[in-house]
């Protein structure tokens, strides 16, 4: 790594991170993440590649606080996660991270409307969803991923390519330190995926937002400005 520097202004930072799972059965349980170091700088897109079983799911989990890891530091926008209590890092994956998953089944709630889903982060966060502000923004962004006049609609009357925008937006929503995207474009057509990378390149050439990808899609991996392999739990 990386100068301390560099970590410092990053908006996110690894720092050693490793992950075991516990041993099944009298095995000897896996490293899915072995002393893993990294500064992701602020306002840029960075895709996580590699073969199947080499981390990437594990790196990402334990980047945006979804997990723990055994041992090592994660910090974003120069917070240390390790001593936030539960409830403290739930408040700050709502308050500064965006996500975008890869299921578009799995990232809207199908019982709020679109533009429900969209500025959901805020109403959790304690905003009124009937204020002018809360409205506009959900507008805003539904403009932006090309969807305006839909936010009434229920998400099931979108197509795939259309829910993930919805995600998209939804992941911009409260300004993140950082969005984590898991796989945004596996379930999609070539033209919907397109859209969706250029709304995630947008993100931080437009909005200086700062992207962390993983991907088996190296069309996909082709929009960051840095691809990062794993192999065998390491960056290579
Ligand atoms: N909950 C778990 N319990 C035990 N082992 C796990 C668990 N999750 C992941 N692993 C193991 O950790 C290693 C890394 O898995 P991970 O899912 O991070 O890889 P990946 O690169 O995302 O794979 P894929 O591309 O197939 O999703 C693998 O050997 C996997 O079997």
């Amino acid at each position: 790594m990386n100068t301390v520097t560099e970590v410092r202004s990053a908006a996110l930072s690894l720092e050693s991170v490793s992950r075991h799972y516990g041993r099944r059965g009298g095995g000897r349980g896996t490293t899915a993440l072995d002393t893993v170091s990294c500064a992701v700088p602020a306002g840029s897109f960075t895709a996580v590649v590699g073969p199947s079983g080499s981390g990437k799911s594990t790196f990402l989990q334990c980047a945006a606080g979804l997990d723990r890891p055994t041992s090592g530091t994660v910090r974003i926008g120069g917070t240390d996660l390790g001593p936030l209590s539960e409830a403290a890092l739930t408040r700050l994956r709502r308050d500064r991270v965006g996500f975008v998953f890869q299921s578009h089944a799995l990232n809207l709630v199908p019982s709020l409307s679109i533009e429900e889903n969209v500025v959901l982060p805020l109403v959790l966060a304690g905003a009124d969803p009937a204020g002018a502000g809360v409205l506009a923004r959900g507008r805003e962004l539904l403009t932006r991923v090309g969807l305006a006049g839909r936010g009434k609609d229920g998400p099931s009357t979108l197509s795939g390519g259309q829910q993930q925008r919805v995600a998209v937006a939804r992941a911009l929503v409260t300004e993140p330190d950082v969005i984590f995207a898991d796989e945004p474009t596996a379930s999609l057509d070539p033209e919907s995926a397109a859209l969706v990378m250029a709304l995630l390149r947008d993100a931080v050439r437009v909005d200086g937002r700062t992207v962390v990808m993983v991907t088996h899609d190296p069309v996909a991996a082709s929009w960051a400005d840095t691809v990062l392999t794993m192999d065998g739990g390491r960056l290579r």
